[in-house]
């Protein structure tokens, strides 16, 4: 008998009539023959109430106590739930995470799934039994109630639909499926029919709220199609798997981040070890660091700078603060009121010039770029709060993402095509739940490495740098762009080596037109890269990079991150060692290829 798992998230168990109507669709699952796992979120804003209810009584509630609190919301839904369907005649039971058996790490509020029971669910359902899970909860392994982290119920239903194999795993939410970006922000988003695990866990992680950016890892890790649909209407929805939408188009969505906080230190040592001693103080924190940008030095000095969810600003300078005992920055530098527009697409990867439109669009708008983070298949920008929305719907109408490309899927299927059963991949699944897995650790030694310094920091010079570049048929690979200091910014990529010459000439033509900036470069450069799954939600695996490289005495000169990537530039002679260096550090997460 085949197995749905479908999740109704907040919005859709907002009242009571809401339950009674994900209750019928249920019941209406099973009746068609599938044995049905619901798994619920706390009804509309509760979260939000009881987040607000703690913050009256304390201003610095401690974690334990916020999930013992936090996942009341759910444990009220459930309960509701499994009445409801009573009601309705059918037989159901609700069950808490810590009933279920779903074992977690003991990060209170971000916790992370170690293990889950699967006995007491199957025998439940083989019972005639509709099963409701608790969304967003575990217990760790003293017992202590945990949450996964806001959003995290998607989370919960992705985890359950791998162990129990099920057949399909239907995620019902208040929009009728993924769009091109955040319908409620922008009226022209387009629905996609399809959309790419590695495209939606960079959407999802660059501000793309409809799913949870670990629920995409699980389903990528373990082969689970999500079938994102309405609660409310009988639309198609969206299929998130292994291909995306359409093979022509460079960019498949895009996605901000209305409230960041950047960080900046200046005039730090360039020296191996030095990324390591920030970030290791705030991976402590279990802060997921994003957008770190790290320019070449001049004198011997560094600029580094990073972006934090706006809320986790304090406690992330506490951390820099500690750092700063023993890097001695010459300053830093905050921002709370900066967002993060980005454009995410697998095509990117091979169709050149993604880039420089993204500026030009920007420039057009009068939009001043004050960071800027590339990688494979993301473009990010920092801009501030106040150009945000512009700036969404510039690359939005840039990119066209509103028109249908005309390869586009016409249907949407979600029966997924089922792997062996075999009960001891069961039990590797569950050991290995939540571990980071590398897919490959590669070093590309093709690359050189551009710095343009000291450009006037005003809307329109990264379009200006990047068009010349292009103009020349020359592929732009990482791009950084960092905040610099006195007006000006720093502006950094990589290309392929055998086109050194011609960017470097483009670039002084570019500065000689500005009248301002300086070029440098590097034409033996080597890109280190490790890509897996799960590269920024792990918050350390930034410190084993680093530890791996200080300890082989190895400087790093510019670093992108992105969810599935980490690319570091080094000098070409320090790629092989770098590489040797980075197979050891990770050898017990990668994966078999
Ligand atoms: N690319 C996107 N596609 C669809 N919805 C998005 C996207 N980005 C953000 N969203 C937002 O995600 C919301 C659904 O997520 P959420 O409110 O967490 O729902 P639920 O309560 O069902 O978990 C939508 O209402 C929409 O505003
Ligand atoms: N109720 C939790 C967990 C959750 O995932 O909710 P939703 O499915 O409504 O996003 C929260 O608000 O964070």
């Amino acid at each position: 008998m085949s197995l749905i798992v479908q999740k109704f998230g907040g919005t859709s168990v907002a009242d009571c009539e809401k339950i009674v109507s994900a209750a019928r669709k249920a019941i209406r699952a099973q009746r068609e023959g599938h044995q049905v796992v619901m798994v619920v979120s706390a009804m509309g804003k509760n979260t939000d109430v009881l987040v607000d209810l703690a913050q009256q009584v304390s201003d610095n509630p401690p974690a334990r106590e916020m999930d013992m609190l936090l996942s009341t919301g759910e444990q009220v839904s459930v309960a509701l739930m499994a009445m409801a369907i009573d009601a309705l005649g059918s037989k159901a039971v609700s069950l808490t995470g810590a009933q279920i058996g779903i074992r977690t790490d003991s990060t209170h509020t971000k916790a992370r799934i170690r293990s889950i029971e699967t006995s007491r669910v199957k025998q439940l359902l083989d019972e005639g039994n509709i099963v409701i899970a608790a969304g967003f909860q575990g217990i760790d392994e003293n017992l202590n109630i945990t949450t996964l982290g806001r959003g995290g119920s998607d989370t919960t239903a992705v985890a359950l639909a791998a162990v129990l194999d099920a057949d399909s795993c239907e995620i019902y939410t208040d929009v009728d499926g993924v769009y091109t970006t955040d319908p409620r922000v922008l009226p022209d988003a387009r629905r996609v029919p399809q959309i790419a695990y590695d495209e939606m866990l960079e959407l999802a992680s660059l501000g793309a709220g409809v799913m949870h950016s670990r629920s995409i890892e699980f389903a990528k890790k373990f082969g689970v199609p999500i079938h994102v649909r309405s609660s409310f209407t009988d639309v198609p929805g969206t299929l998130i798997v292994h291909d995306p939408e359409s093979k022509t188009r460079p960019v498949s969505g895009a996605a901000i981040t209305k409230k960041e906080a950047r960080i900046t230190l200046e005039g730090i040592p360039d020296e191996p070890g030095v990324s390591l001693e920030l970030f290791r103080r705030i991976a402590a924190k279990a802060i997921s660091v994003d957008m770190i940008v790290q320019n070449i030095s001049k004198d011997g000095k560094a600029n580094i700078s990073f972006t934090v969810p706006q809320n986790e600003l304090k406690v992330t300078l506490d951390a820099v603060k500690q750092a700063s005992e023993l890097l001695q920055p010459e300053n830093i530098t905050y921002d709370d009121h900066v967002s993060k527009v980005s454009v995410v697409g697998l095509g990117m990867a091979t169709l050149p010039g993604v880039a420089n439109k993204m500026f030009r669009v920007l420039s057009e708008e009068g939009i001043n770029i004050q960071a800027i983070s590339t990688s494979e298949i993301k473009i990010s920008v920092l801009v501030s709060q106040a150009d945000a929305q512009r700036a969404l719907q510039a690359v939005h109408n840039g990119f066209e993402l509103d028109i249908t490309p005309e390869d586009s899927p016409t249907e949407v299927s979600s029966v997924r095509v089922r792997d062996v059963t075999d009960p001891a991949i069961v039990v590797q699944r569950l050991r290995e739940m939540e571990d980071l897995a590398i897919d490959d650790i590669e070093l590309d030694r093709s690359q050189a490495l551009l710095l343009v310094r000291r450009v006037p920091d005003r809307p329109g010079i990264a379009a200006q740098v990047f068009d010349a570049v292009a103009s020349k048929g020359i592929n732009i690979d990482v791009i950084i762009q960092n905040v610099g200091r006195d007006d000006c910014a720093n502006v950094s990529f990589t290309c392929p080596a055998s086109d050194y010459e011609k960017a470097y000439a483009a670039l002084e033509e570019v500065v000689a037109e500005m009248g301002e900036g300086e070029v440098e470069g590097n034409r033996e450069a080597a890109k280190l890269t490790v890509s897996g799954i799960g590269l920024r939600s792990h918050t350390g695996v930034g410190v084993r990079m680093f530890k791996a490289l200080s300890s082989a005495g190895i400087n790093v000169d510019l670093i992108s991150t992105s969810e599935v990537r980490v690319n570091v530039i080094v000098d070409e002679d320090e790629g092989e060692p770098g590489l040797k260096a980075l197979q050891a550090a990770f050898k017990d997460v990668l994966l078999d290829t």
